[in-house]
């Protein structure tokens, strides 16, 4: 019997895990017996996810088990069908982060912390960017007023002010994600807090299977007091989805609902074989969450192509400055 032992993901690379056990930090592999046949019942691991493996003193371990996350963002994949994509697990933090100028919007707000109570982990809202801020004072009235109870924080990278505020959160052994649009601040406010240049730091090379160097970007941070960030890319196209289809974070029953309709077209306005009309009936869903839904899926669609639209226009912009440079883009992301 081979010695199993549990570990902590904290990259994933094509094929290879690095995983921290017991303080190590070893290289791991998924065991083909269980995570690569049919109908297979192991979430793939992520980063952040509590992994057994079978410890291989001669080479990379195997992953035996994805153990239960106690969060996790994911969304639904509309490549693998009904499969969903899991974009980070197991934090305990959602910093929910909106600049107090350009990117001030309430509804957005509100759709973000929905889907932060609904990951499992807390939110707390980041109010970014206070050095050049108008109108703190109204808009932190605001924001109260939807954040029931939620803890709201003002802070500047640049200036460091209110960032003390963030302390009680950051502590070690806490996990952290970032959620908010383009622009408001997140990679120097994690450069901030890693106190480094993150671009300079965070990036890994590996060796693919050919024996070439590729470069990819650390997704996991720890800062030097052992708190952990995770920043994925998902995690920044998260901000995006949930603006987009914020409905499938608020509304997930009604969700439900509509995919056990008879017909798949269903429009809900009486269709035979309809499970909205039917639990309207029953009693479970109320007539004012079914027209909320309605009302802020229609307002979603709005503010969906609103911002592909501004997208475009930055992108545009951004592209003749630089041909398509990332840092770039986080530049002119300030701009709008
Ligand atoms: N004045 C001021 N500017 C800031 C602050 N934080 C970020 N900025 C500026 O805002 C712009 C966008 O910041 P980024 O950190 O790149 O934003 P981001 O959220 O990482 O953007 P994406 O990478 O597109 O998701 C940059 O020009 C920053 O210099 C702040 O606290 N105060
Ligand atoms: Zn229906």
């Amino acid at each position: 019997m081979k010695e199993r032992m549990k570990g902590f993901i904290t990259a994933v690379h094509r094929e290879r895990y690095e995983v921290k056990v017991n303080g190590e930090d070893l290289y791991a592999r998924l065991k083909a017996g269980i995570y690569f046949i049919d109908q297979c019942e192991e979430e793939f691991p992520t980063i952040g996810d509590n992994v057994e493996l079978e410890y291989n003193p001669l080479g990379d371990c195997l992953i035996i088990k994805t153990l239960e996350r106690k969060s996790a963002f994911s969304r639904k994949d509309p490549d693998v069908g009904m499969g969903e994509q899991i974009i980070a697990v197991n934090f305990d933090y959602v910093f929910i982060l909106m600049s107090l100028n350009y990117d001030f919007n309430l509804k957005r707000l509100e759709r973000y912390l929905t889907a932060s109570w609904q990951s499992g982990g807390q939110p707390v809202i980041v109010l970014t960017k206070a050095d050049i801020a108008e109108e703190t004072e109204e808009k932190l009235e605001l924001v109260k007023q939807i954040a029931m109870g939620t803890d709201i924080c003002m802070v500047s990278a640049v200036t460091g002010e209110g960032m003390e505020q963030l302390k009680p959160y950051l502590e070690p052994d806490k996990t952290t994600v970032f959620l908010g649009s383009s622009g408001v601040g997140k990679s120097t406010f994690t450069n901030y807090l890693l106190g480094r240049e993150l671009m300079k730091t965070g990036e890994i090379r590996e060796d693919d299977s050919k024996g070439h160097h590729t470069t990819t970007h650390r997704q996991l941070f720890v800062l030097d007091n052992g708190s952990r960030i995770i920043d994925t890319p998902g995690m920044r196209e998260l901000g995006m989805w949930i603006v987009d289809d914020g409905m499938d974070f608020s509304f997930s029953d009604i969700n439900d609902l509509i995919m056990q309709c008879r017909f798949s077209n269903c429009t809900h306005n009486g269709e035979p074989g309809c499970a909205v009309a039917q639990a309207m009936e029953d009693g479970t869903l109320t007539e004012k969450r079914w027209k909320n839904y309605r009302k802020i899926q229609k307002e979603s669609k709005f503010q969906a192509a609103k911002e592909s639209r501004q997208q475009a226009v930055v992108r545009k912009k951004s592209n003749k400055k630089k041909q398509g440079h990332f840092s770039k883009m986080n530049e002119t992301g300030g701009e709008w």
